[in-house]
């Protein structure tokens, strides 16, 4: 188990704000090697696959459209590999990759040193062994670019359909600064293309966090802020979900060490600490409004990763989601929405980073990658395909849990929602992050210019598989395999002639159900690292190009290597986070949002559920306590007076559990910690105050309407339509989804939200065989309150990994070049 030494070291590591900056740098150049004589491998080779944070491709429309641009990021890069291969003269499988046009520079040999590619220890490497049996495929790939390029040539001519669709940016993928080398971001920031979501990433600049400035551009280019009032979540969500309290300085205040924990393609992550228990740290996801997207579409968007992650919030492999709050503009943050969420100690992403990763042992990677299947399997069995599996996107808990996180693309998968009997929905449009995005999901990335008859409806299930297979291979191999799972990379090529040579040479059932033969060895590049035929097959069977064969999430759970894979914590054992108190709920009157805001009542006028219209919104949201005891609105008035400075411990499985001031008690003594909370609170109270009266200005209310696809359209009078459900008694049993009525409805509406759904496809079997993994794990012992704060014991320490750039210094060697 990791100690607070760890923690502190996590603290102050080069987290993410480091890497997204190294990334911007770094990426296409040498990556680290703890070698400094492969320095000369490093560069010719020029290895372009160092780990990078991956922003999700953020295609909520259903496509991911880029313009015709000449200069994508794949051409970018391509071009950057074939100059490459042409100065060094070097023919290279594998190993082959864009250049690094940084040969002499000193930070560039610094990242070398640190380099930790299995490719460059071998020369073998650099022959690409295992590719070279047949090459039937080169036909094929030759016919396709052949085809490809017609395309282009098409697409220029027709040259802006998609213009006005929301779209991944290309602008640091295809934008070369003099001295740097390419960076994928879809985010990017562009002199021509100035997003204003892309805000945040400069909060990241800890020159500019206290400038109060900074957060002051209502509505210029750079900062997109929601116009007043901001909705109320409670709007937005179905009844078992509406919540006591939606401000989050009710109960909330910003730690006070007030720096970005990580960030994403549309949201800041921050600490917060509970107003009653300072102790209490939690992570506030504030979430911020992309590209041109109106505040309805904002509000509609954040509100169903709520209650998906909500949803969810039920398993130890699941970071906790807890509530949906309004946050007003202040130092730390422009006013908006924020999610209130288990804090994680760093994602997974910054632990294969750190220059040690490469020593930790198998038996810990392989716990690592079990675990993560281990939520993916939960969402599965849940309705849920996450769809953006990748390391950045598992977070781990102080006592090395891993947890998955971010659901802003995650979807219910079946075609009646609730109805797990029901074919899984196909989905259609380029989502998800590469390299961790299967192929045929690759086919709809507009850049690529694929002709639209390879643009297939693609099962979002086998999606999640893949990004799996990948992250294993990754985690094994340290680092990522290649840039983008589809034909236009070169090493992407080389996996799948690897494939098929293994097939047709090795192992002709290597793709039939059950066959649990070897899988590829070590002639083979992408298998070499893992040292076991068994594990490559789980790897390999789980990145199988073709999703029609590649393992299933039960086919994974069939696997007898996978199912002997000893992990530290069993998928069922009880979590330790402890749920955030909610004692106070700010009433329309005494809240204010800005000064300048209207009377809140200005809220209905946001709200689009013509039930609450006509019960008018109470002044105070109801608690999820009244909520359980008097389901319906009507009957809310038994329970007034019981809110305001009642104290609330809701817990994440829907409202069922509210604790007493003695249970909390209890709970204390069982952590064994000091409190003082009482004495704290006013303190803390007034601190919260003050927050609460920082700067913000009125935004003119922009209301216009993008061009978007008309999917949005009908999405957003489908979510109008599932608030309208008829509210039922909120009732959550464990794991089990949403209330039946309510979830069957919502489910049903919210699944509408997503990217188009196309034609069904079988149900894959939802049996899952009884995995027996740890025998060391804790199992819960007596009632869940109780167990739930037992310390675990684990067998891995998996937080407890060395890096050798611990400090700015040495990472600022990078950037500042
Ligand atoms: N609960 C948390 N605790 C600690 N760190 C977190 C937490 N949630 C997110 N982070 C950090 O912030 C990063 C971004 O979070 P997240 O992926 O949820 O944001 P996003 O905007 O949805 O990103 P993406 O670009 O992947 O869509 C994560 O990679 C992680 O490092």
């Amino acid at each position: 188990m990791t100690g607070n030494s760890k923690d502190k070291e996590v603290h102050k590591s080069p987290s993410v704000s480091t890497l997204k900056l190294l990334g911007k740098r770094l990426f296409n150049s040498g990556s680290h090697t703890d070698n400094s004589s492969l320095l000369l491998s490093a560069e010719q080779l020029g290895n372009g696959r160092s780990l990078r944070k991956r922003p999700t491709s953020p295609s909520i429309g259903g496509t991911s459209s880029g313009p015709n641009s000449p200069s994508s990021s794949a051409g970018a890069r391509q071009r950057s590999a074939s100059l490459h291969r042409k100065k060094n003269n070097a023919s290279v499988g594998f190993s082959n990759g864009p250049v690094s046009s940084h040969k002499s520079s000193a930070a560039l040999q610094d990242l070398i040193k640190h380099n930790n590619n299995p490719y460059l220890n071998s020369p073998s490497d650099i022959l690409g062994t295992g590719t070279g049996i047949a090459s039937t495929r080169d036909r094929d790939r030759i016919a396709l670019d052949r085809e490809k390029e017609r395309e282009k040539a098409r697409s220029k001519e027709r040259n802006t359909h998609h213009a006005g669709l929301p779209q991944r940016s290309n602008s640091m993928a295809s934008h070369h600064f003099p001295n740097e080398n390419i960076v994928y971001n879809p985010y990017g920031i562009s002199p021509n293309h100035a997003r204003p979501d892309t805000a945040f990433a400069d909060t990241l600049n800890m020159n500019k966090e206290n400038d109060l400035s900074f957060y002051m551009h209502d509505g210029n280019s750079k900062i997109r802020m929601l116009p007043l009032p901001i909705a109320n979540p409670n709007d937005f969500l179905p009844e078992d979900m509406k919540q006591y309290s939606v401000h989050l300085t009710d109960n909330f205040v910003f730690d006070t060490d007030n720096k970005p924990i990580g960030s994403g393609g549309s949201s800041e992550v921050r600490k917060v600490k509970s107003t009653y228990r300072q102790k209490d740290v939690y992570a506030l996801k504030k979430l911020n409004m992309i590209y041109h997207e109106s505040p309805e579409k904002f509000y509609k968007r954040c509100s169903k990763e709520f209650i998906i992650a909500k949803h969810l919030s039920h398993n130890v492999h699941i970071t906790k989601t807890f509530y949906l709050l309004k946050v007003p503009t202040t130092t730390y943050t422009t006013r908006g929405w924020g999610f209130i969420m288990e804090l994680g100690v760093k994602d997974l992403f910054q632990l294969m980073e750190r220059t040690g990763w490469k020593n930790v042992p198998f038996s810990e990677k392989y716990c690592l990658f079990k675990q993560v299947a281990q939520g993916v399997k939960f969402c599965h069995d849940n309705g849920i395909a996450h769809r953006d599996l990748k390391p950045e996107n598992v977070l781990i808990s102080k006592e090395g849990i891993c947890k998955l996180t971010d659901f802003g693309i995650s979807d219910w998968y079946h075609v009646v929602p609730h109805d797990y009997t029901s074919p899984v929905k196909t989905c259609q449009g380029m989502i998800g992050s590469p390299p961790y995005t299967p192929p045929e999901v690759m086919y709809f990335d507009i850049k690529k210019h694929y002709p639209e008859k390879f643009q297939k409806p693609y099962n979002p299930l086998a999606m999640d598989s893949y990004a799996l297979g990948i992250m294993f291979i990754t985690m094994i191999n340290n680092i990522i395999p290649f840039i983008d799972s589809c034909n236009t990379d070169a090493r992407f090529r080389e996996f799948e002639v690897s494939y098929d040579n293994f097939i047709n040479h090795q192992n002709p059932h290597f793709r039939d159900k059950g066959c649990h033969k070897p899988g590829p060895g070590s002639e083979y590049s992408l298998a070499r690292n893992f040292k076991n035929t068994d594990a490559t097959r789980v790897a390999w069977r789980l990145a199988d190009p073709n999703p029609v064969t590649r393992y299933t999430m039960d086919d994974l759970f069939n696997d007898p290597f996978f199912q002997q894979i000893e992990t530290c914590v069993e998928p069922n054992d009880d979590d330790l986070v402890r749920v955030p108190e909610l004692r106070k709920s700010t009433s329309a009157t005494d809240f204010t949002e800005n000064p300048l805001d209207g009377p809140r009542d200005q809220e209905m006028v946001h709200t689009s559920n013509p039930f609450l219209k006509n019960e008018i919104l109470p002044s105070k949201p109801r608690s999820m306590l009244e909520i359980a005891e008097s389901p319906s609105l009507k009957q809310k008035s038994k329970a007034k007076g019981t809110a305001k400075n009642k104290s609330h411990a809701v817990t994440d499985e829907g409202g069922n559990e509210s604790t007493s001031p003695k249970q909390q008690d209890h709970r204390k003594n069982l952590n064994g910690e000091e409190d003082n909370d009482a004495d704290k609170e006013e303190a803390m109270e007034s601190g919260a105050t003050n927050v609460d009266s920082l700067l913000e200005k009125p935004t003119p209310t922009s209301t216009k309407v993008e061009n978007i696809p008309s999917e949005e359209d009908s999405t957003m009078k489908e979510l109008k339509s599932m608030l309208d459900s008829t509210p039922t008694t909120p009732k959550h049993n464990g794991p089990t989804p949403l209330p039946a009525n309510i979830g069957a409805q919502l489910d049903k509406r919210m699944s509408d939200l997503s990217l188009k759904s196309g034609t069904p496809v079988s149900t894959k079997n939802s049996s899952a065989p009884n995995v027996s993994s740890s025998s060391n794990s804790l199992r819960s012992l007596g009632s869940p309150s109780v167990s739930s704060l037992k310390k675990k014991r684990v067998v891995h320490h998996h937080l407890d990994i060395t890096n050798s750039v611990t400090n700015m210094s040495s990472v600022s060697a990078f950037i500042s070049r």
